[in-house]
């Protein structure tokens, strides 16, 4: 175990100071694109206007031969992107033949426009180790003032076993996804989605004694919940970001709006996009609906030192409840401060 009076110093000799908390800029919807489809990256600049985060993917769904492609039209978006942009990238996984050079071109040639560094298969706090030592070793070489944040991609049964220690591995750490089409297969669940429910996947009413042939209502059931969950505890008990993931179906608005509406409810800050039309539904979900936000302000107001039993509107409300408008409150400023619409619907 390391030294805990040391958690804070830096990994390499010149190498930026981590920080002591995760910057809480909104991460609504992290899109991604392929930075070796042309017609894709052409599209980023104005994309970056929109969305919270852009990321230049170098991993899963770019083709062998074009991952050196990616790595350097990530390199060049990078250094030609809107310096308001928010940009991350996903580096190949920490097994495969292209990562080295990957993170060590992310953080030599553009160290300075990336925010945070996504891992993919994360199995373990030693795959976070090695990949903190090396980003400090090469932010030292670059000459770096502030760190990149390292984000892991929850995809393997190993990973979700060791998902606390994951999360506490480094002050690196920003956040945690969920990868849930290859947690699917390494976990052999029978489904070929990429994330979202399945038909298969529910509960059903008992029979009737007195009308046994009668229909039987019957639900589907979120097969997420308990990653989700204990993922959203990990994060938040280390105090970083939990964020859903992709949802496969680009056509299936609605369906695509149920899973991060879950996501969101469970204590998510934010998904991914893959696809632009899922741009805006990510933004309706992860920005708190305005009559919450206004019941919570009304919360607060009425008590002012947050203690006590109190009833507001028909509800108990006391410390805990007070706290939850809290919640609501802190993140509906947070985006009211960066847009306008959202300021005049919450009235903040
Ligand atoms: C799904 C696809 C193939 C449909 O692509 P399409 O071209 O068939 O769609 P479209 O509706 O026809 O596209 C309309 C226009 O939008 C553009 N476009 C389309 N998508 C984007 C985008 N993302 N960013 C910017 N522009 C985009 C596209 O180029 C086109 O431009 P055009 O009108 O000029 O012809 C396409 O959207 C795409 O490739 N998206 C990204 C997929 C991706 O990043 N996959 C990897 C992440 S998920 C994953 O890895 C799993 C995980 C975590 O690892 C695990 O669960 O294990
Ligand atoms: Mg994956």
């Amino acid at each position: 175990m390391r030294n805990p009076r040391d958690f804070l110093k830096p990994l390499a000799n010149g190498a930026p100071a981590p920080l002591l908390d995760v910057p809480a800029t909104p991460s609504r919807m992290i899109h991604f694109f392929d930075p070796s489809n042309e017609k894709m990256a052409a599209k980023v600049p104005d994309i970056a206007q929109k969305a919270d985060v852009v990321l230049g993917n170098l991993e899963d769904g770019v083709p062998a031969d074009r991952k050196e492609a990616a790595r350097a039209g990530l390199v060049s978006i990078a250094n030609s992107l809107d310096p308001s942009a928010t940009l991350w990238t996903r580096v190949n996984s920490l097994e495969s033949p292209w990562v080295l050079d990957d993170i060590t071109a992310a953080v030599l040639e553009a160290g300075d426009k990336i925010d945070v560094i996504m891992l993919p298969k994360v199995e373990g706090p030693w795959d976070i180790h090695y990949a903190d030592r090396l980003i400090a070793q090469l932010e030292a070489k670059a000459g770096l003032d502030r760190p990149i944040l390292i984000h892991a991609i929850l995809e393997t049964a190993l990973g979700m076993a060791n998902v606390e220690e994951i999360a506490s591995a480094s002050p690196r750490m920003q956040g945690i996804s969920l990868g849930p089409a290859d947690l699917a297969a390494s976990r052999r669940m029978k489904t070929t989605r990429v994330g979202g429910g399945h038909p298969g996947y529910r509960v059903i009413d008992d029979p009737d004694p007195a009308n046994p042939e009668a229909p039987r209502a019957t639900a589907q059931q979120d097969p997420w919940h308990y990653t989700l969950a204990r993922m959203v505890d990990a994060c938040t008990a280390t105090g970083i970001l939990p964020y859903y993931g992709p949802y496969g179906d680009i056509k299936d608005v609605d369906g695509c709006e149920a899973q991060f509406r879950a996501a969101f409810l469970l204590g998510c800050v934010g998904t991914w996009s893959l696809h632009p039309v899922q741009i805006g539904i990510a933004k309706k979900v992860f920005s708190p609906d305005p009559d919450e936000v206004a019941f919570a302000k009304k919360v607060i107001e009425a008590i002012p030192d947050g203690r006590g039993v109190h009833m507001i509107d028909g509800k108990m409300q006391d410390d805990a409840t007070w706290k939850q408008a809290q919640v609501m409150v802190t993140l509906a400023r947070s985006l009211a401060e960066r847009d306008p619409e959202l300021a005049e619907a919450y009235g903040l």
